[in-house]
């Protein structure tokens, strides 16, 4: 039996009279993989800063391990677009952050070695690439051992190539890790390749949840397996 980690409890959000969100509702299992998929301007975002405590509820709750969400969400780290370290640090100081002695180094630099940059521990944010900055950012949230990881769109910036290898490498340090991860995307493909559901958003309530018939598959190169599979899942969201 999967364990409930969070519940999007029909759930609203207005901003004056403008309505963004309306009887939003979703269970999140512990150790699932999560994509919110949607057209620009749908709520996405506004219901991820929710989950992390970023923004309160209008209407409806969001409860985590059976407690309301109030406040900032201690147990969720989040991730976005801009990678958001601090330029004057280099790569290990920037991953630990506040935390400081032997065992966080020793965890520093095993998180860096995991994702690839076990290399590149004393490189300011400004010598690496895009999709390095974005390896480091994924290893200090992932420093504070979150239960539940918030991705906002955190790829977006990337080129093809390099978003497709930071999706499978998000996708197995979150399974080896059982993290509950919570994604973002307005890429369906992005969505299939990484997810073991897919929630839709749309008119402003979550329309739609699938379960992703890639999940598990071997196939994870297979861009024209890749492109029929989202096709599949667009027209069934779509009909
Ligand atoms: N603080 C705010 N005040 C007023 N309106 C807001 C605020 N934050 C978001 N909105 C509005 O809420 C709507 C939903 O925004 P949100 O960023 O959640 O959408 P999204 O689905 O994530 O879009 P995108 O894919 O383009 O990022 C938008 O119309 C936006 O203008």
């Amino acid at each position: 039996m999967p364990q409930k980690l969070l519940e999007i409890n029909k759930v609203g959000k207005s901003y004056g009279k403008s309505v963004i969100l309306s009887d939003a509702n979703l269970v999140i299992n512990e150790g699932e993989f999560i994509a919110l998929v949607g057209m620009s301007g749908g709520g996405k975002s506004t219901l991820l800063r929710m989950l992390a405590g970023l923004e309160e509820t209008s209407a409806g709750s969001i409860i985590q391990d059976g407690n309301k969400i109030q406040g900032l969400n201690k147990e969720a780290r989040v991730m976005f677009q801009e990678d958001r370290l601090l330029p004057w640090m280099n790569v290990m100081d920037n991953v630990l952050l506040d935390k400081r002695g032997k065992q966080s180094v020793s965890e520093a630099t095993e998180l860096l070695t995991q994702v690839g940059l076990g290399q590149y521990v004393e490189q300011l944010p400004s010598q690496l690439s895009g999709g390095q900055r974005q390896r480091v950012a994924l290893a200090r949230a992932l420093m504070s051992h979150p239960r539940l990881l918030l991705l906002d769109e955190p790829l977006g910036a990337l080129d093809a190539l390099t978003r497709t290898k930071m999706q499978d490498l998000i996708r197995k340090v979150c399974q080896d890790k059982a993290i509950t991860t919570f994604l973002v995307t307005h890429d369906i493909n992005e969505a299939v390749r990484m997810a073991d559901r897919i929630a839709v958003i749309k008119n402003g309530t979550i329309w739609r949840i699938v379960e992703n018939p890639y999940r598990g598959k071997e196939s994870l190169g297979d861009k024209e397996k890749e492109v029929e599979i989202s096709e599949e899942i667009l027209a069934e969201i779509l009909d």
